[in-house]
């Protein structure tokens, strides 16, 4: 009974709290609860983190016996669970403890915190296996704990009983390994970075490193083959017959290995230069029997080298048939052929290359000995008698004319070519004439194969001087041009650097949705199926597709349905569904359903940042892709500008056209190099576009004049004439068609090389302006863009809040086929834009319809947002980097130099061409209004209001009059009569 009665009391107790709690308090005791309600866990929160601060610190503390006896109870606790891990537990216990707290209730804050847990035990177990000591046979495991509180080494209880553990299962190698991949484990659950990605990376560069080797090494060979070539054409100033001198390595086999990979072209080399080096030794010998038919032609040095000069008559012949024969042998088989033209002399040195097939580079070192060089001894001593050999020059020592296995560093690989080549100081040229002396007397010279030439030595003698002081006048020439050249290469090396692509985390990320509410959509589904039902219209809804501002719900109609009724019941859906607005779509295209777009409760925002993000922007393969927005399935519609190719934004004031251009001139700045895209951007606004002044994609400042403008579009107009004359000199069709061309000349210079084109994008926000300036000019260059650009790589975007017929005129609907409609006041407004109702029905605020050229029917999206601060950031961004525009001086000059919009008929102070006509209208109208005049000759303002002022002078109009229109003071006959007398 008691019992009873005390459930009864709590449950009142319940009850009443319950009741007092929610309704039986004044309101104002509930909300000062509310503000109080975070206190307790914040200040729990303090008082957590100061004791376990005061804890880990006299933990800390204890280790290094500051803390008394219960400091050193404590440091042989930590000691002996931790080992010398103990020494940083209470840092990391103290570490753990305020993450925790700060992250409380976060799953994956838990999961980082078990991470460290492990990685703490591991190492532990690393501590133990490298620094702790083994147990025995019957050991304990406590005197693992002992041991490491009475001197700190190893892992303590826990390193102990996790190696010991391991090692009894798997032995010692295997402890370690465990052990080892849990750290790793742990590292990579801690740090969320991808190990594997690690290992790839550096292996990566190690590649990357070799190849860069390789590279130079490639350049090294290239720059020998030059020198050898440019050496031998010196040698034909010289007068000596290389045809003769080329007998033991003829050209095709000695240069024209151009096509081969770079190592194996080394290689090859390598052993060419051995082969050739050695045959220039047994030469010398024969060069002692001709001593006296040519005393005074020396070997040129290169040539020694080369082994060119001087063969043993006939076994040059030989040697070269033999490499015929064995061309497919590479390298090996003209080692052999020039080992073997030697071999008669050098039997004992050439013996071990018998056995050299496969030949590898590193192989042919050993060869060419020291032996070999005091075994040749005798011949370079005889040459030297002879005058062609000459050990005192830096080409004829042992160190030099052997490629020694040790040259193989760049930069010894480097100075034994200069070494080898001494005459090569490219920019002094090879001056034979101070190296050779060149006979006084007419000569007979007698060839490598026994022919004998006549020289003129005088004439020889002229000639290299002839061509020595062509080279200086060349030389001089070229500097006087260098600083010029230089100048403007230093100028294009500062303004070429390098685009850095902004990061996309200057914009702001998008909230991830709520979750989505079923139920709310079905109920809405259920009360549209039933309201149509009320008006005796069976559907059924098929599907619903919820996108960022409007949910559609497809309605699929009964038989016998006719479509036009459900659009004829819009204003009973409407009211039925309590919804601002909805439109529908009878039919939707390609689906036999009607769709009706109902507006969300809940708008969410796109963020250009996650279009920026999504696979199908990323991925896009045009340069001028835009980020759209998101379409009303939420799938990312993103677009491109080269395919539209041109495209008109309309919309009424504030419904997002310069957000949307906004859009689309970051997603050039985050897709686009400026090299391969440029923009011009018009904007009489002032204020929207100015922003961008300074980016590098920009060809112009942002033109803010609209009389500028027209100029602007005039030379986009002059341009594309140009781009298409240049097509047609290519035989291409198109700007893609013209680069690749560009591309693959190879046989141009750098100077005179056609430059790449890249896409010019003209971005025009508020069209009406420029329309009020010069309505003529601004409609024809617009419609020539439009109708010819597209192939020539230049796209208009014209954006215009008023889409009447007198801004957006036929023919330029005509010529831009794609259209984006933000919302609208009327039904007309999205006729002119879209040539369909539609555009009244958006919400605004980047609601948009999206009719791309080639789509059937336009597709409701919700654009892209982009804040002017996120511009900013981007723009700020480019120019730290130091991209900044470099502007081209030609087109401003152009702009600059154009006559003004408006005064391009009128011209200047002289009389307007319109005013003959002008004075006879007003006069037959009897009206003097400058908006007359503006209509009737289809001109601007100004130019009406000039012409006006014209006739005020001439007397045949009034002096203004406020806001009555002026008088007309002449008749018919008098301004007959004043033009007469030659006004
Ligand atoms: N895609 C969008 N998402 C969300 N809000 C938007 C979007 N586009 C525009 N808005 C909102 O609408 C406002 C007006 O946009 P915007 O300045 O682009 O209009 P507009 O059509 O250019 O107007 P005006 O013709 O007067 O310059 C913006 O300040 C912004 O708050």
């Amino acid at each position: 009974m008691p019992e009873t009665t005390k459930k009864k009391t709590t449950s009142k107790t319940t009850a009443k709290k319950g009741t007092n709690g929610k309704v039986g308090r004044p309101k104002n005791t509930t909300s000062r609860r509310k503000a109080a309600e975070p206190e307790p866990e914040f200040i729990r929160s303090e008082v957590i983190i100061i004791i376990s601060f005061a804890a880990a610190a006299i933990l800390f503390l204890s280790n290094f016996h500051l803390c008394g006896v219960v400091g050193d109870f404590l440091r042989s606790l930590q000691l002996g669970i931790f080992g010398g891990i103990g020494y940083v537990a209470p840092v990391l216990m103290f570490a753990g403890t305020c993450f925790y707290i700060s992250n409380r209730g976060n799953p994956r804050a838990t999961f980082k915190l078990a991470a460290v847990i492990l990685a703490l035990i591991s190492l532990c177990g690393l501590g133990e296996l490298l620094f702790g000591t083994r147990l025995g046979a019957g050991g304990k495991i406590m005197d693992i704990y002992v041991t490491a509180a009475a001197s700190g080494k190893g892992g303590g209880l826990i390193g102990g009983l996790l190696a010991e553990g391991l090692i009894s299962i798997i032995g010692t190698v295997g402890a370690y390994l465990v052990i080892l991949v849990l750290i790793i484990i742990s590292a990579v659950c801690i740090t969320e970075k991808s190990f594997v990605n690690l290992v790839k990376s550096g292996s990566g560069k190690a590649y990357h490193h070799a190849k860069e080797n390789m590279d130079i090494q490639r350049e090294i060979h290239a720059e020998r083959k030059e020198e050898r070539r440019r050496i031998r054409e010196e040698q034909k100033l010289r007068g000596v017959n290389l045809d003769a001198t080329k007998l033991e390595a003829p050209e095709e086999y000695d240069y024209d290995m151009e096509d081969e990979a770079a190592y194996s072209a080394e290689a090859e080399e390598d052993i060419d230069v051995h082969a050739r080096r050695l045959a220039a030794v047994s030469a010398v010998e024969v060069t002692e029997n001709r001593k006296n038919a040519a005393p005074e032609v020396r070997p040129n040095p290169a040539d020694i080298f080369r082994g060119s000069i001087f063969p043993k008559p006939g076994e040059a012949e030989a040697a070269a048939e033999e490499r015929k024969r064995g061309e497919n042998m590479g390298a090996a088989g003209a080692f052999q052929t020039a080992a073997q033209a030697v071999d008669a002399d050098l039997p004992h040195v050439y013996s071990a290359s018998e056995d050299s097939v496969p030949f590898d580079a590193d192989d042919a070192v050993p060869f060419v000995t020291e032996d070999l060089w005091e075994s040749t001894a005798h011949l370079r001593s005889a040459e030297s008698d002879a005058g062609a050999f000459d050990e005192s020059d830096d080409y004829g020592t042992s160190e030099t004319l052997f490629v020694k296995k040790e040259t193989k560093t760049l930069e010894e690989m480097e100075v034994a070519r200069e070494e080898l080549y001494p005459t090569d100081e490219d920019d002094k040229g090879v001056n034979y004439s101070d190296t050779f002396s060149i006979p006084e007397e007419p000569k007979r010279v007698v060839t490598a194969s026994g022919k004998v030439i006549e020289t003129d030595t005088e004439a020889l003698q002229k000639k290299v001087e002839k061509k020595k002081a062509e080279k200086a006048e060349k030389e001089k020439e070229e500097a006087g041009d260098l600083s010029v050249v230089q100048e403007i290469k230093q100028k294009e090396e500062v303004v070429k650097k390098e685009y850095v692509f902004p990061p996309v985390t200057l914009l702001k990320k998008g909230k991830s949705s709520g979750p989505f509410s079923d139920k709310e959509y079905r109920e809405t589904a259920i009360k549209l199926q039933q309201t149509l039902q009320n008006f005796g219209v069976g559907v059924t809804v098929t599907n619903i597709s919820c996108g960022p501002s409007v949910t559609r719900y497809e309605l699929h109609p009964e038989q016998g349905v006719k479509v036009s009724r459900i659009v004829g019941l819009a204003d009973d859906i409407k009211l039925s569904l309590a919804a601002a607005d909805i439109r529908i779509e009878a039919p939707i295209p390609g689906k036999s359903a009607v769709g009706i777009e109902v507006p969300n409760k809940e708008n969410n925002m796109v963020y250009l940042r996650d279009i920026l993000e999504a696979e199908e922007f990323k991925n896009h393969a045009s340069r001028i892709a835009f980020a759209v927005g998101k379409d009303i399935g939420g799938q990312v519609v993103v677009t491109d500008i080269g395919k539209m190719p041109h495209l008109l934004i309309a919309g009424a004031t504030g419904s997002g056209k310069s957000v949307c251009i906004n859009t689309l001139i970051m997603s050039i700045i985050y897709k686009a190099d400026p090299e391969d895209v440029k923009l011009i951007m018009v904007d009489p606004k002032v204020v929207e576009l100015s922003v961008y002044n300074g980016i590098p994609h920009l060809l112009l400042p942002v033109v803010t004049d609209p009389k500028k403008a027209s100029g602007a579009l005039n030379w986009a107009v002059a341009e594309m004439d140009d781009r298409y004359k240049k097509f047609a000199q290519y035989n291409v069709r198109d700007l893609k068609g013209y680069n690749a061309k560009v591309e693959n000349i190879k046989d141009i210079e750098d100077e005179n090389r056609p430059k790449k084109m890249p896409q010019i994008i003209i971005i025009i926000d508020e069209l009406a302006d420029l329309m009020m300036v010069a309505p003529g000019e601004v409609e024809d260059s617009v419609c020539r863009l439009a109708q010819l650009a597209r192939a020539a790589g230049i796209h208009l975007v014209i954006a215009t809040q008023r889409p009447s017929v007198n801004v957006i005129t036929g023919l330029i609907k005509a010529n831009v086929p794609s259209r984006i409609a933000f919302a609208v006041s009327s039904g007309v407004d999205s006729r002119t834009i879209i040539d369909m109702n539609g555009a009244e029905k958006l919400l605004g605020k980047g609601d948009m319809l999206f009719y791309p050229s080639g789509c059937p029917k336009p597709v409701r999206v919700q654009g892209a947002f982009v804040s002017d601060t996120e511009v900013s950031a981007v723009v700020d961004f480019l120019t730290e980097q130091g991209m900044t525009a470099n502007y081209n001086p030609e087109v401003e000059n152009q702009i600059a130099s154009a006559p003004a919009a408006g005064d391009a008929k009128g011209g200047g102070n002289d009389r307007d061409e319109y005013f003959v006509q002008a004075g006879k209208f007003i006069i037959e109208k009897d009206k003097a209004s400058i908006g007359m005049l503006q209509r009737m000759f289809k001109i601007g303002f100004n130019r009406a209001a000039r012409i006006m002022d014209q006739l005020a002078e001439a007397g045949v109009v009034g002096e203004e009059e406020g806001t009555k229109p002026r008088k007309v003071l002449m008749s018919a006959e008098e301004f007959e009569e004043l033009l007469e007398q030659g006004y």
